[in-house]
């Protein structure tokens, strides 16, 4: 039997991945966009639905970087609404662990657990940088180092507040007049280094018992602390070499935790681009890689990496002959995955720029995200099985370029390939996501009431 392919939608994003300026491009708010991308996905029979998180608006020379989508409604309630128009579909929220207090974003995710039966999942990202911090009481205080110390702690005490109220705890006894079995239900006491709490949790115990938990973070914290307390992993590695070897590290990693492979889904961000030939589908991935790189973008991109002002400088002409500024503060702030070495990548960019011809335009295209898959749908159907076959996944996360609409075609044209070929669901059969993903039904892991 081959291995089933997991598929999400993710809600197009604030980067260069998303086109709001094409003519079929809709509204990034309003709930329309978000109740036709989560239909569709279901139409389509998709595991679950995804959005990703970011608390403060990214600013690149002291203002808002607007070449790309500003602005995004809050997520939780985003994913309550639309509990009530869809029925099987998960429900997936980026949510962070460095802003938040456990006994909220437990309600918070219990309740949307409840609303959806059983259908809720949260994306733990740790996002220490002080400038989202200072939009928050506490400031930009968590050092990087102590970030993943804070998430592991967190999720625990989630998972125990999750766990406090037995599955049987409500009677509703009219004769006796008692509304729940035992004096103290949802008890809890928490004392450890980030966080120190005690009393009721006050929502009763959700289908799922625990929200699927997806991580995104790729350093060694970041793998040890998925290997250790996630479900699946939203990674970005996109090629079948670093997926395999992605793939291959984190799998190994589960064992000293006494998990086994399955019990940790690998699912990568993907792109795709359709064509009724593979020549059509290039020049459509071209004239798109064209619209993400605009020539004021690829200024952009280029002063991310070079942390200098580089308006001045010709989009279609050659790159900056002095290295990046890696000594001044930088000059883009609220983008996670900056560059490591910025100098080194510089020169490899400049020496592919001569050796190719490439102006910084076209540099910037070569060098930044290209589309995943690409090709008529047989091909891409095929690429992906491949892919998931060959143990470089367990699924993807689809990135549309375009909102709502994005999803459409592959929904009607890749979706029922992928089902011909026996990889991926042609109706649900359970209705939790944690059946949806073949994870097993959620254990308590502590004692009720336990420190
Ligand atoms: C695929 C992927 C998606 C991510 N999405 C978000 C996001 O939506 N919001 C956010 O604040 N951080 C996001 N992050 C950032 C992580 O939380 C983390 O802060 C960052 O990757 C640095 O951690 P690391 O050193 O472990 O990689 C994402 C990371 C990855 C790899």
């Amino acid at each position: 039997m081959p291995k089933q392919i997991i598929l999400a939608a993710h809600f197009p994003g604030v980067n260069n991945t998303t086109v709001w300026s094409d003519p079929a491009s809709g509204s990034h708010i309003d709930f329309a966009s978000f109740v036709h991308l989560a239909r569709t996905a279901e139409r389509g029979r998709f595991d679950f639905f995804f959005l990703a998180e970011g608390l403060r608006l990214r600013e690149q020379r002291g203002r808002i970087h607007d070449l790309d989508v500003v602005g995004r409604p809050d997520t939780l309630t985003v994913l309550a609404a639309l509990a009530a128009v869809t029925t099987h579909l998960g429900l997936a929220g980026t949510l962070n662990t460095t802003f938040r207090e456990p006994y909220e974003l437990a309600r918070q995710l219990a309740t949307l657990d409840h609303l959806s039966a059983g259908r809720a999942a949260w994306n733990v990202v740790t996002t220490s940088d002080a400038f989202t911090g200072e939009n928050f009481r506490r400031g930009g205080y968590l050092d990087r180092s102590l970030r993943y110390q804070r998430a592991a702690e967190f999720v625990r005490v989630a998972r125990r507040l999750w766990e406090s109220w037995p599955a049987d705890a409500i009677v509703g006894d009219r004769a006796d007049g008692r509304y729940v079995r035992e004096a103290d239900p949802g008890v809890f006491a928490h004392h450890g280094d980030q966080f120190d709490i005690a009393g009721h949790f006050t929502v009763p115990r959700s289908p799922q018992l625990h929200p699927v938990i997806l991580q995104a973070g790729d350093s060694p914290e970041g793998r040890e602390f998925a290997a250790s307390s996630a479900d699946a992993i939203f990674s970005r590695h996109g090629t079948l070499a670093e997926g395999r070897e992605f793939y291959r590290d984190v799998k190994a990693r589960l064992a000293r935790y006494g998990r086994t492979p399955d019990e940790l889904k690998i699912i990568p961000g993907a792109t795709f681009v359709l064509g009724d030939t593979d020549a059509e589908a290039q020049e459509r991935a071209h004239h798109i890689r064209r619209q993400q790189v605009s020539p004021q973008t690829a200024i952009l991109l280029l002063e991310q990496l070079w942390n200098r002002d580089l308006s001045g400088y010709d989009p279609d002409g050659p790159l900056p002959v002095e290295d990046p500024d890696v000594d001044a503060a930088t000059i883009s702030r609220g983008r996670a995955g900056m560059y490591p070495d910025p100098v080194g990548t510089a020169r490899r960019w400049r020496a592919l720029a001569r050796e190719k011809g490439l102006g910084i335009r076209d540099l910037v295209i070569e060098v930044t995200g290209r589309q995943s898959f690409v090709g008529t749908p047989q091909r891409v159907a095929e690429q992906m099985d491949h892919f998931v076959q060959s143990d470089a996944a367990d699924g993807f996360i689809l990135v549309p370029h375009l909102t709502p609409g994005g999803l459409d075609e592959f929904v009607d044209r890749v979706v029922p390939l992928l089902q011909e070929r026996g990889v991926f669901r042609t109706e649900y059969t359970g209705t939790t996501l944690r059946e949806h993903l073949g994870l097993r039904a959620a254990r308590p892991v502590t004692r009720v009431g336990a420190a």
